[in-house]
């Protein structure tokens, strides 16, 4: 009997399988890192055979410890780090090279070159996108330039390109293809056609042979041969799996994942919003059929990332938890704030010249005092976005859902909800990202009848209500606007 569905979420530093039973309860789950490979200041990259291997050994792992079988699965979803570029060969399937990962600047010049002909909001209009390092095209760009033998390849289909969903799709079912959210991350998908678009594909020099097919986030994708051919029903990208899993199927539900960095999307129905202060208009979901679902998002690529600096390179905690014991010991942050601009400012800046700043110290300022200033920078750059959001649409945020890592930290989603001055919400089940995508995979095959089916299933955790004075918020405020202001400009040479 098919009494669960699992979720794959093929994360940036780990791949994870958590089963769901029907009322969208965690019945088990295994997780693997993989390594990070930093071959040269600003690069990033991963091996995706590795991930392959742990993506196959987290989905067995969670299946042996709970005693299931591939039998036990009505359908398996997939979920993913966005934007993680990969060439492999289609004869062979094997990748030409490592993965370039998300947060990776090798394209700097590249993009800086594009910008200087039309600006960097040249493509906003078609893919919902600016110019910058972080999506899938100039990526691709990048690898096609390295070696010169791979755009005549490419041209004829023989070497295929992916994000981390299409190489898993593709292993799982031998099908190349990928879902609209994740497509909508390569600055090549137009957004109202939702397909490849000639212009995008002409800017970059990229062939369309290349490409997967774009299909909808919950739809069959094929059978898992690893896994007894068990349907692999849903693929989203991970932040738009986490927008599905908090339930926020209406226009003006908003959720917030604080991991490595933070993501916001705002679900704005079915037409795409466009963002005149700096937001992304990106591809929520798909089910089926049926018209697609857009979001605006806010993405900040350096949140929970601090708190590891503050571990691996002050080594002022041995935790990350360690950092709500500190920063509980004082008051405030003793006039200290950080921005930390480690890649330049993702949203709502876009500011690729911006790097990291301490601003406001004196002898004063204690470990205590940083580690709160680290917490409290998370909370105002997802000020920076919901600001962005406020001021950009009819949509007035009233409230905000929470998941993440970093939403541990009570701290945190106190300050959170103080400097928004709306109430933070953290629902009963945290795996919101791998829940997203089991609802999309269980919807695909009828597992769960409808969305609002799913929507019963949230409950919450734990809210905050915001307590801080408005003169407190707006001092508090002018501190951090002065502190982003020092952080720009930065580096000098940027093409
Ligand atoms: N109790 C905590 N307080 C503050 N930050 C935390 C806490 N626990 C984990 N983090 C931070 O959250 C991040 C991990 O969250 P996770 O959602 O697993 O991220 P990702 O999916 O991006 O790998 C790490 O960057 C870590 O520093
Ligand atoms: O894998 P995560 O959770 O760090 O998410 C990465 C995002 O999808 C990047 O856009």
């Amino acid at each position: 009997m098919t009494r669960y569905v699992a979720a794959i979420d093929q994360g940036t530093t780990s791949s994870r399988c958590i089963v769901f039973d029907a009322a969208g309860a965690v019945v088990t789950q295994a997780q693997r890192e993989h390594e990070q490979r930093f071959p040269r200041p600003g690069w990033v990259e991963h091996d995706a055979v590795e991930i392959w291997h742990n993506v196959q050994a987290v989905t067995r792992g969670a299946l042996d410890a709970a005693g299931l079988s591939h039998a036990d699965l009505a359908a398996i979803g997939i979920t993913n780090q966005r934007e993680t570029t990969l060439l492999w060969d289609a004869a062979t399937g094997e990748p030409v090279g490592n993965a370039i990962v998300w947060q990776d600047t090798r394209t700097d010049r590249l993009v800086g070159r594009l910008a200087s002909d039309g600006g960097q909001d040249r493509f906003r209009d078609r893919c919902g996108l600016p110019l910058a390092t972080y999506f899938s095209a100039p990526k691709i760009r990048w690898m096609l330039d390295a070696d010169p033998e791979l755009q005549a390849r490419a041209a004829d289909g023989a070497v295929r390109f992916g994000t981390m969903d299409t190489w898993l799709i593709e292993r799982l079912t031998g099908r190349h293809a990928t879902d609209v959210t994740n497509a909508s991350r390569t600055m090549l998908m137009n957004l109202r056609t939702l397909d490849w678009d000639d212009e995008l594909l002409a800017a970059f020099d990229i062939p369309r042979a290349m490409l997967p097919q774009v299909l909808p986030s919950s739809h069959v994708y094929g059978e898992a041969a690893p896994f007894g051919g068990t349907p692999v029903a849903s693929a989203l990208g991970d932040q738009q799996a986490a927008l599905f899993g908090q339930a926020c199927f209406a226009p003006g539900e908003a959720k917030c994942t604080y991991g490595t960095g933070s993501f916001l999307l705002l679900n704005t129905g079915t037409t795409p919003t466009a963002s005149e202060r700096g937001l992304l208009t990106t591809v929520a979901y798909q089910i089926g059929d049926q018209p697609a679902v857009y979001a605006l998002e806010g993405s900040i690529a350096v949140t929970g990332a601090l708190v590891q600096w503050l571990r691996d390179n002050l080594g002022i905690i041995r935790h990350a938890a360690q950092v709500n014991e500190l920063a509980a010991k004082v008051p405030d942050n003793g006039g200290c704030v950080i921005v930390p601009a480690f890649s330049g400012l993702f949203a709502p800046h876009w500011r690729p010249d911006a790097r990291g700043v301490i601003a406001g110290l004196t002898g004063f300022v204690t470990k205590e005092h940083l580690a709160r200033a680290a917490l409290e920078a998370t909370a105002w750059q997802v000020y920076d976005v919901v600001d962005a959001m406020n001021a950009g649409s009819a949509v007035d945020l009233a409230e905000l859902k929470v998941d993440g890592g970093m939403t541990a930290s009570e701290l945190l989603m106190g300050f959170q909800s103080d400097v928004l001055g709306v109430p933070v919400s953290r629902p009963t089940v945290a795996e919101t990202t791998c829940l997203g995508a089991a609802y999309a995979a269980g919807l695909a095959v009828g597992f769960w009848p409808d969305v609002d089916s799913l929507r019963a299933n949230w409950r919450v955790d734990r809210r905050w209500e915001p307590t801080m004075t408005d003169s407190r918020r707006q001092a508090g405020l002018r501190q951090w606007r002065k502190a982003v202001a020092r952080s720009l400009d930065w580096v000098d040479d940027q093409p």
